[in-house]
């Protein structure tokens, strides 16, 4: 059995400590500890120069012109630096932060801000272990900051695991003097996409940069919150890309989008926190395709039309009085989930939007009024059927929903686990961050219940791909926007879409501009319905001339 004693001294015993070895010391004259120490001291300077050439050579070369032209030859080259690097920032700021800004930034701040209390911090939030009777910390290998984050690489100590930093998120946010913070296990940010001639050598760096690293953690801590001010309605695109829905400003000033396809999303929030503004960023996002056909909103607002009705020219259907009306709509989507699905089975297996076969999706602001608060209990029972249907079988074929509501609790809403994409705007209790986001999310860093009173339309998403949250802003659309935008991008008429309304709901009809019809493969009424309503429309289509 070898031991090793506190003095640093070894001692090797047999079973029962009968032998004793003990090996002899060597006394080393100064001169060969100098030497020694000088060695290692060399190798260390030359080994960091190594790994920091840029650093290097410029400090070379600042020394060089020292020598030769003393402090007035120092001036030039600086003028001449602080000059390119103005040009370069006016010119494209985003490349001037990845590569001048953002490293320089991150060096320095690594150096005078973190490595000063790197030991302090890391000991006091419990993440300093104790191996061989010495102190073993996280190492911090590097810091890159951009305008509004500081991203630390940190090597865990051998056992640790990102769940142990992931606990402590806010005590390392606070211990740093910021508000936010918010651990990855892996890089926050993707690899760019690589094109031009110079892009397979690229390619090959980043998949050095970019590889998977699992002794290592990201930790972010927001610097300039940036979430702070409202963020105006982004440009609606012509054509929407499904996959990317420009919604929100993240903390890193990118833009936070959406990908919808094929999937659901819910929205939960405490009154008053913003839901309308998720909603209206999404539908605003889809704007283009509302017009162009492509898209089609089916829209229930069970306030009596306190949050929709403004924008009542770009539905396609919509229900806002008539609990009876808003089952109707859920039953009439299910019908037209079941035609898909006949249609295209055996075809393809998801459901590629298109202007003859559109993409549904059902928007629901405060669903609990539909799910749980409904008194007809028959009425309530038909909803949550059709509900549970499209949840589970809608996203394949191109009929979403997205529903917002305020209070995730399973009695509220059962089906809550069917939604694939949740939003967490700011909550009034810790349970709920979990309920919403799945379980965990809080100790990830989603604070949703801790948000200030200032941050309205602030929330916490789940990125494609990581379990981490990320803290974004919901662009916000005044009336007078959605007014704007509505009488922009009104719906097509569909004559289908018009039948569905007669009856139900007397909201009057907005003005649409005709739809082309629907190729014979599925019209969801007969001929000779479609033929009157035809008329009917062109009748009023020259009264309104
Ligand atoms: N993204 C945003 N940016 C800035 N302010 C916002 C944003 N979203 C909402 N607000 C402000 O918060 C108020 C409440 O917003 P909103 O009505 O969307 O909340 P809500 O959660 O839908 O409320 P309710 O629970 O009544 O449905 C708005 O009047 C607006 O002033």
């Amino acid at each position: 059995m070898i031991g090793r004693r506190p003095r640093g001294q070894v001692v090797m015993t047999t079973g029962g400590d009968f032998v004793v070895f003990r090996p002899k010391r060597f006394e080393l004259p100064v001169w060969a500890v100098i030497l020694g120490l000088l060695a290692r001291w060399t190798g260390k300077a030359v080994w960091w120069c190594l790994r920091h050439p840029i650093a290097t050579t410029s400090t070379g070369f600042v020394i060089a012109v020292y020598i030769d032209y003393g402090w007035s030859g120092l001036l030039v080259p600086l003028v001449l630096a602080g000059a390119g690097s103005a040009v370069w920032r006016w010119k494209h700021e985003p490349s001037w932060w990845t590569w001048l800004a953002g490293p320089l930034l991150g060096r320095f701040r690594q150096a005078f801000v973190y490595r000063r209390v790197w030991r302090e911090a890391m000991t006091l939030c419990g993440l300093a272990n104790t191996y061989d009777h010495q102190t073993v910390l996280p190492e911090l290998l590097s810091v890159r900051s951009d305008p509004a984050l500081d991203v630390l690489t940190i090597r865990m100590v051998r056992g640790q695991t990102p769940t142990d930093f992931q606990r402590v998120t806010a005590n390392l946010a606070y211990a740093f003097g910021r508000r936010y913070a918010r651990v990855y296990s892996e890089r926050p940010d993707d690899a760019p996409t690589r094109t031009g001639r110079w892009a397979w050598l690229l390619r090959l760096v980043d998949r050095m940069r970019f590889r998977d690293r699992p002794t290592v953690v990201y930790l972010v801590l927001v610097r300039t919150d940036a979430l702070r001010t409202i963020v105006p309605p982004f440009p609606v695109p012509a054509v929407p890309d499904f996959s990317a829905l420009p919604l929100a400003r993240r903390e890193d000033l990118r833009t936070w989008c959406l990908h919808l396809l094929a999937t659901h999303v819910l929205v939960g929030g405490a009154t008053r926190r913003g839901k309308g503004s998720v909603l209206w960023s999404l539908v605003r996002s889809l704007a283009g395709g509302v017009a162009s056909g492509l898209v089609r909103l089916w829209v229930i607002d069970p306030k009596g039309g306190m949050e929709f009705a403004l924008g009542r020219p770009m539905f396609a259907r919509f229900a806002c009085k008539s609990f009876e009306a808003m089952a109707d709509l859920l039953d009439e989507a299910v019908a037209m989930m079941r035609e898909r699905q006949t249609r295209l089975a055996g075809n393809v297996r998801v459901h590629t939007p298109t202007v003859t076969d559109p993409l549904v999706v059902v928007v629901i602001d405060e669903m609990a009024a539909l799910t749980a608060y409904l008194q007809d209990a028959e009425l309530r029972k038909r909803i949550a059927a059709s509900l549970g249907m499209l949840l589970s079988q809608g996203a394949g074929v191109g009929v979403l929903v997205v529903a917002a509501l305020q209070d995730p609790r399973k009695e509220v809403l059962p089906f809550r686990d069917l939604f694939p994409t949740r939003i967490a705007l700011g909550l009034t209790e810790e349970s709920q961050v979990d309920m919403i986001l799945g379980d965990g999310a809080r100790d990830r860093g989603a604070l949703a219940d801790q948000m200030p009173r200032w941050a309205k339309g602030v929330g916490y998403v789940i990125l494609d791909g990581t379990p981490e949250p990320m803290r974004v802003r919901f662009s916000y659309l005044t009336d007078e926007q959605i007014r704007d935008m509505a009488r922009e991008y009104p719906a097509p008429a569909d004559a289908a879409d018009i039948l569905a309304q007669v009856g139900r709901e007397t909201a009057t009809e907005p003005v649409r501009v005709p739809l082309p019809r629907r190729p014979a493969a599925g019209p969801l009424i007969p001929d000779t319905l479609l033929n009157l309503l035809n008329r009917d429309t062109d009748n009023r289509g020259g009264e309104r001339q």
